[in-house]
Order: structure tokens, then sequence, then C-alpha cells
């Protein structure tokens, strides 16, 4: 039946619809129910203003055509697009039912109970098995993208036209709203340091399951600062043993298993779909049964969730906790968190008048709205999410003994994030203002009146690895100078321990810093944020010097990347899997003595001291400046000079912000190597003992 309206013609002449009520709207697209009038055939459609999207229609077109050949049931494709004037008309199947998101905020704001979900994410996940075999990575999973019939049928969509359109192009310069939270978002795409692979998927989808699990993502309540330090910063978000008791043992374990940090470590789609957390999954027919019975019309629904908003943005009040309701607003939106950038950020930090508590949120067509301080939904506001290390990853004591920096800069992301633009350069390799902007030739591209064919839907996105001219901003470190870092005068790029100690260690650290000097103006910029900005450097992608070690790519197709499945079999670049890697050139295991190799140990050993007690004239420092700044900020200190003195201890904060970090990761690296030392020379003196029997025998 499918098949036959796939392959059936629809008209690409907009007169042969007819638009009927909104359904749905996106980051930059509205979707109605509408009448395909000569098929007389209920179909969605998906309208993007292409005005707003300072767009590449040569680049969407080769795309659409790399996405004709995708074809599976539980991924929604669309039966034809065209434009229409300004905008690009996208007919796709109707999913009577709706989101399994808006279903959740009608019927099920707590969550659905485990065999939904099962049922739900075992359709998802086929679909994943199917792109990322392809070699396509989705990008936007969320329960906002998986679509139901009435029938039970369930499809992942958003093939994500306007996201792509403003990874290809500038959109800063096309719109002034922001977008999004980045609840869904794998560190590793935040980090923008080397890339990222499907296993971005794979996060995303512990997410949407934690999601349909509670009604919400985690730290949905908070701004995309606050999100983003979290997700980099905390222990990965899982079910809680306490909290969670409705869910079972397996359905812990699938969470715990997607939300790891390293992407190294979670399992590929195909793998997870194996787990015994589906085995409870069920038929179509279960789910139109248990969730969608006695629904409103879809319509209906979203005209209520719209009204629900409005209202919540006149009767609440404004004040500080307006940057939380912003981030729920658009969580409740259903918005895509992959598409923000430094531009959306700065907007929307600038849309917070600290001054007179006001809040004003541009969310689309440059309305402004006044946002209100409490909580959209008290039920889901008011939970907070509950970080936990979700499994073996707890109790690592190198993350107890940080938590004091990790506290501290939980605090002072709570504190400060109105104006995130500094603090954001510390979490992602972006183009600033102040870069030089590659697509600034752009002139304003008119859409042709051609039909783009055959848009399928899925959200695809490639590893991207680009380049940037303009100074590097990843791994800077910038101690203040007044914390009397005696034995770190290096204060800035990387390591703070001499690199001719280091190096025997940090191969590829250095192999990357090689490569850094001999290439200057390139920086890796993987990831949206790159993409959209280096549309004019494909030329590039090819050079990965950074690519990550894993996902592998294979071939590329216009912006998408087949990356290799077999991520196991790759040569792990981590330390900890090759010993051999972490001795001094040209020692083996056979011709090193432990005495070759103490000085280093001592060597580090006294650097991490040091190292301890920079973080410590770090804490205390911060502490004096919050002490400033509050007292700046809470009395009567309005003059100009107050606001000069404001900046400069917000951009102090950011600097001490980044330097904890960069000392955090270091202290970990250390420690890391510290322990592989340690064995190292536990088994070397083994040998030792052992041969010096032997040769007393
Ligand atoms: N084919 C469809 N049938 C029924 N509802 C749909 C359909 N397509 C989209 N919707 C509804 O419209 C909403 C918005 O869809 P859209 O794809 O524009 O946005 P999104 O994925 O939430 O946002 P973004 O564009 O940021 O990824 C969806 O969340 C869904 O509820």
């Amino acid at each position: 039946m499918e098949h036959a309206l796939l392959s059936r013609r629809f008209p690409t002449n907009p007169d042969e619809y007819k638009l009927y009520e909104e359904i749905g709207e996106g980051v930059s697209a509205t979707v109605y129910r509408a009448l395909c009038v000569p098929l007389d055939i209920l179909v969605a459609i998906k309208v993007l203003d292409l005005e707003k999207c300072n767009n590449d229609l040569d680049g969407i077109r080769r795309e659409v055509q790399t996405m004709s050949l995708i074809d599976h049931p539980n991924l929604l494709r669309a039966y034809c697009s065209f434009t229409n004037g300004h905008q690009l008309w996208v007919v796709m199947p109707y999913m009577a039912a709706g989101s399994a998101l808006h279903i959740m905020k009608t019927s099920f704001p707590e969550g659905f109970d485990e065999p939904v979900i099962a049922t739900l994410l075992r359709e998802v996940l086929k679909a994943l098995v199917y792109l990322h075999s392809q070699g396509h990575i989705h990008r936007d999973v969320k329960a906002g993208n998986i679509l139901i019939d009435t029938n039970g049928a369930v499809k992942l969509a958003d093939f994500g036209v306007s996201a792509c359109m403003f990874d290809t192009g500038n959109r800063q310069r096309a719109r002034n709203t922001f977008v999004g939270t980045p609840c869904w978002m794998a560190p590793e795409v935040m980090q923008q340091l080397h890339g990222y692979d499907y296993k971005a998927d794979i996060w995303s989808f512990g997410i949407t399951a934690l999601e349909l699990a509670h009604g919400h993502a985690p730290f949905s309540k908070y701004p995309p600062m606050k999100v983003l330090l979290m997700t980099l910063q905390n222990a990965p978000p899982g079910l809680d043993y306490e909290r969670d008791k409705r869910f079972s043992k397996s359905f812990k374990d699938l969470v715990a298993t997607c939300l790891v940090k390293d992407p190294r470590k979670r399992p590929p789609s195909e793998k997870l779909l194996k787990h015994s957390f589906f085995k409870q999954a069920r038929s179509a027919e279960y789910l139109a049964r248990s969730i969608l019975e006695g629904l409103p019309p879809l319509g209906e629904r979203f005209r209520e969730l719209k009204s629900k908003e409005a209202e919540l943005l006149l009767n609440n009040k404004l004040g500080q906790e307006s940057k939380e309701q912003l981030s729920q607003k658009e969580y409740i939106r259903g918005i895509s968190g992959w598409n923000f950038n430094l531009e959306d950020l700065k907007n929307a930090a600038a849309l917070i008048d600290s001054s007179n508590g006001t809040c004003h949120l541009d969310i689309r067509d440059n309305k402004v709205k006044d946002v209100s301080q409490d909580a959209y939904n008290p039920g889901i506001s008011g939970h907070i999410y509950q970080e936990r290390v979700n499994h073996g990853a707890s109790g690592r004591p190198e993350e107890d003994e940080i938590q004091e920096v990790e506290d501290l800069n939980d605090a002072l992301s709570t504190s400060f994030p109105s104006r995130p633009l500094e603090a954001l350069k510390s979490c992602f390799d972006v183009c600033g203002a102040d870069d030089p902007d590659p697509t600034a030739a752009y002139s304003g591209v008119q859409p042709s009146a051609e039909s783009v064919s055959a848009l399928q839907f899925p959200k695809i996105e490639h590893c991207k690895s680009a380049n940037c001219n303009g100074e590097s901003l990843e791994r800077s470190v910038s101690v203040p100078m007044n914390l009397g870092t005696s034995g770190c005068h290096k204060h800035s790029s990387g390591s703070l321990i001499p690199e001719e100690v280091l190096s025997p260690y940090m191969s590829a650290d250095l192999e990357r810093d090689e490569f850094r000097q001999r290439n200057p103006s390139i920086r890796n910029r993987s990831g949206p944020l790159l993409f959209r900005q280096m549309k004019d450097s494909r030329t590039h992608l090819s050079v990965a010097p950074e690519e990550p070690s894993e996902g592998k790519i294979i071939r590329r197709r216009g912006r998408f990347q087949v990356t290799s499945d077999s991520i196991s079999q790759k040569v792990p670049t981590s330390a900890s899997s090759n010993s051999r890697t972490n001795l001094p050139t040209g020692a083996t295991r056979s011709n090193l003595k432990p005495s070759a190799i103490l000085p280093t140990l001592q060597f580090l050993v006294q650097q991490n001291t040091m190292q301890k007690e920079v973080l410590s004239r770090l804490i205390s420092s911060i502490e004096e400046t919050s002490d400033d700044y509050e007292a700046s900020t809470s009395g009567s200190y309005q003059s100009s000079g107050g606001h000069v003195r404001e900046k400069e201890l917000q951009s102090y904060v950011v600097q001490l912000q980044q330097s904890i970090t960069e000392l955090y990761e270091e202290v970990q690296r250390l420690k890391l190597r510290n322990n592989q030392l340690e064995q190292q020379i536990i088994a070397l003196s083994k040998n030792d003992e052992r041969s010096q029997t032997e040769d007393k025998q």
C-alpha cells in the first residue's frame, strides 16, 4: 500500500493541494494536514521558508538524490517536494497520531510504560540500523521525530532539509532566531574536536529512551549553555535505581549502554537491537490500543499545546529563571537541538535583558514575546533531572577527586551564562563573529521553480571535518596571571606539562600539533557547526588527520559519508589500549628498566601535585571573583564603569572556567598515565625479580 502510494505521481503544483490545519512546527518549518486533490489522499505538508534559510539549493538537490536511495518501512519518506515562491513544500504521508512527543504531552506527561517504550524504540532502532548500514547518520533522533500512524505504525521522521540548508549555508545572516536545546546531542558533537560518527545517534537514542520514560529529555529545563556544560562535565544521565523503580533492569542497562561518553564504547545499532530489553516490544496493534485510543485529532492537540504555551507566556512572571523557561518552551515545541550556533546563542543571550528582568524570546518569524519565569509545566519543570553515574563509570576515583572542580563549574554555569559567547568557545570549536565568513560571498539564492524530487525524511548527516582560517580555539588554556602558578608558566594552548616530558606518551597529540604547525590555517571544524561555516572548503574534507579513530570514512557522497561499521576492529588509539604506546620512544618491554622510567614517573607525580595547587588557587580565585561579582550586581552599581567591570569579571570567569576544564582533562590524563606507568613498573620489577632468581639458579 505504502509503496504503491510512493510510486504514484504526486503533483508538484501547490494548487493541487488543499491545506488544512497546522499539525506541527519545527525550527524552520510549519507542518500542515492537507489533501492531495487529484489523488484524494490525505497528506502532511512541511512548508519551509527558503528566504529564512540562506540556502544552497544545488546542495540540497544533490542530497535529495542520495536520499532517494533510502527505503525502509520505519523511515518516513516524502512523496515529492517542490518550491512555491520562496517556500519549499515537502509532501509526505500523514501520520495521523502525530509524534510520540505530542502524544506524551497530551496523555502521558510522565512518560510511557515500558512495553510501549520498547515497541517504539525497537522500530526506531530498526530505522537506525538501516541508515547506519548505508553510511548515514540521522542526527536528530528524539521523541518529536518518532511519528505514529493510527494503526500504530512507527516511523522515524525529519530528513532535515532545514538543517541541511542551515548546515551548508550561512544561517547566522539569515535568521535571528534562537534554536533549541542540545538535550539530545552527544558530547563528542558538542566538543567538535574530533568529529563524530553514527555513534552520536546511539547517544541520542539513549536520551530519547529517557525522554519516553519520563515525558521529557534530561536537562530539558535548562538553558542551552547549561545543557552543554552538564552534558560535557557531568556523568551521563540514566535511569535511577530508586526513582525509576517501575522500569526493569534491562531497560536501565539499555540506557546505560547507550549513554556512555566515549562513543567507541557505545554499541552499534545492530548490536543494540539484540538487547534483551526489546524482548518486551509488541505489535503495532498493541501500540494503537495502548496509547492512541481516545486521542483527540492531531490538529486539535497541536492547537491546545500552542494555546497552553501562549497562556503560560502571558501569565507567568518574569525573572532569573526565564532562561530555564526558554529551554523548556523550545523543548515543548519539539525543536531540534542540533542546529543551534554561536550567533543564535548570542542572540538568545541578548534577548535576556537582565537589567529589568524581562526576557524576550524570538522563536520564529522574529516575533518578540514575553517569556515568564515560572515553569511551563510544574510536572515537568519541577522535575529536575538527577544526574547520576549509571554504569561502569560509577565510583571512579578520578571523578570523586575532581568533584570539587565539577561542583564549582556547575555553580559557575548556573550563575553566569546570560552571555554565553565566550564560554561557548570553550565548549566548541566554532567560528566566532570575528572569524572570516567563508560564505560571505553569498548573494541570496532565489529558489528555482523546479521540483526537488523524492525527498527523503530521515535527517542525514555525515561526519564533517573541515577547516577554517583563524586562530585555534580548541584546547586553549588561559590560567589567569594573578594566580601565581609558579610551576606553570605555559598558559596557553595545551598541556601544562613540559612537552619533552610528555612527548613520548603523547604521540597522537604531538602529531596533531605538528600537523597544526605545518598547517596553521587548518582547524578541525567537524560537525554541523563546521560545515555551515565551511561549505566552500569541501576540498579539505578529505584531509582528515584529525578524523575520529572510529567510523572511518569509506566513501563520500555529497554531504554524506559512508563510515566503517567495524569499529571494534580498528586499532584503538587510547593509551590504555596498548601499553606499549605509552613507553618512552625506543623502549620495549624486554629492555625497559624500572630505573629508566622512574624519573619520568616522579616528574609526573610532581606535576600532578602542582596542578592540584593550581586548582585550589583557581577555586579560591573564583570564589573571590564571585563575591566581587555579586557585590557589583546586587548593589546600585549601575554606572558604565560598573558595566565594564562586570564584563571584565565575566570574561575572567570564562577564562577560569576554560582553565578548569583543561586542568581537569590534564589531571585525568596524568592519572591514567601514572596508573599505567605504575603497572608497567610493577610488571617490570616482577620480570627483573624473576630473571634474577633464574640467574641465581
Ligand atoms: N508527516 C507528518 N505527519 C504528522 N505530523 C507530522 C508529520 N511531520 C511532522 N509532523 C509534526 O510536526 C512537528 C514538526 O515537524 P518538523 O519535522 O518540522 O519539526 P521537528 O523535527 O520537531 O523540528 P526540526 O525541524 O527542528 O527538526 C513534528 O514534531 C510532528 O509532531
